[in-house]
């Protein structure tokens, strides 16, 4: 296997006084799809903002492209072509559906047939693309975050549960539209409570407990195995 895109090394994040990160060890391979998978409050967000810089690292390497990032400002990370895409969706309720992707691009005006892709994978954004994104629906301001990380063709996407809230047929339409930015080449670490998402779209999986990844592994080694499910996560993915 080729080098990793992305591997933390004994990555360690305080917020305020709580040691939340406690020595996390990662890899994200070029080109596959990444599942962070992990109880509630483990740790899965705050390591990819750790990745992103909106939290910074206490120590340990974070190595993309094998040059350690974890002490460079977030500015700088997504030139590098990292794209994130927040749990809170992170929008601009005042501005057009338009301005939300216009600000997506750092190097310049949203590319033509770059747009096209984006609206064919989420028409709906189309339909309200001069309309504030403060009255778009949860779903579409759901697809407009992505779209946004994706308005540029970045090299490494950290998405944290996209399908959160969304009704089933909005959760196919993103699940496709990440399988295609997989087949284009991107990497992406993910994470995500929807199993049959994670199952149909995870390549390999990293789980944390307590602030450290306990477990890596295939996706297929641990869809198959409700054991393992139950000792890692206390619960079976087919439940879920
Ligand atoms: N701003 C903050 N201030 C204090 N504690 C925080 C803050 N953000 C996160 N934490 C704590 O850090 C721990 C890890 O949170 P994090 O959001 O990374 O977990 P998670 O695995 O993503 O959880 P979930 O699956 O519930 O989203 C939790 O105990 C959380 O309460």
């Amino acid at each position: 296997m080729s080098d990793p895109i992305l591997s933390l090394n004994a990555v360690y994040t305080d917020i305020a006084q709580y040691h939340i990160l406690q020595g996390v060890d990662l890899n994200v391979p070029r080109g596959q799809v990444t599942m962070l998978l992990g109880r509630n409050g483990v740790g899965k967000t705050t390591t990819l903002k750790t990745i992103m810089g909106q939290w910074t690292a206490k120590s340990g390497e974070i190595l993309y492209d094998g040059q350690d990032i974890a002490r460079m400002p977030v500015s700088a990370r997504a030139r590098a072509g990292i794209g994130f895409v927040p749990e809170d969706m992170g929008i601009f309720r005042d501005l057009t559906v338009e301005e939300n992707m216009v600000l997506g691009c750092s190097s310049g005006p949203l590319d033509p047939k770059r747009k096209d892709w984006l609206l064919s994978a989420f028409p709906a954004l189309g339909t309200f693309w001069h309309s504030e994104a403060g009255n778009l629906s949860g779903g579409q301001k759901q697809m407009l975050s992505i779209a946004r990380a994706m308005a540029e063709d970045r090299r490494l996407y950290l998405i944290d549960e996209p399908t959160k809230g969304l009704a089933p047929a909005i959760v196919s339409t993103m699940a496709e539209a990440l399988r295609e930015l997989k087949a284009q080449g991107a990497s992406i670490l993910l994470v995500e409570q929807n199993f049959s998402v994670a199952r149909a779209l995870g390549d390999s999986a990293a789980v944390m407990d307590d602030g450290k990844v306990i477990w890596t592994g295939a996706m297929a080694e641990l869809s198959e195995n409700k054991d393992l499910q139950e000792r890692l996560m206390g619960l079976s993915m087919e439940a879920h």
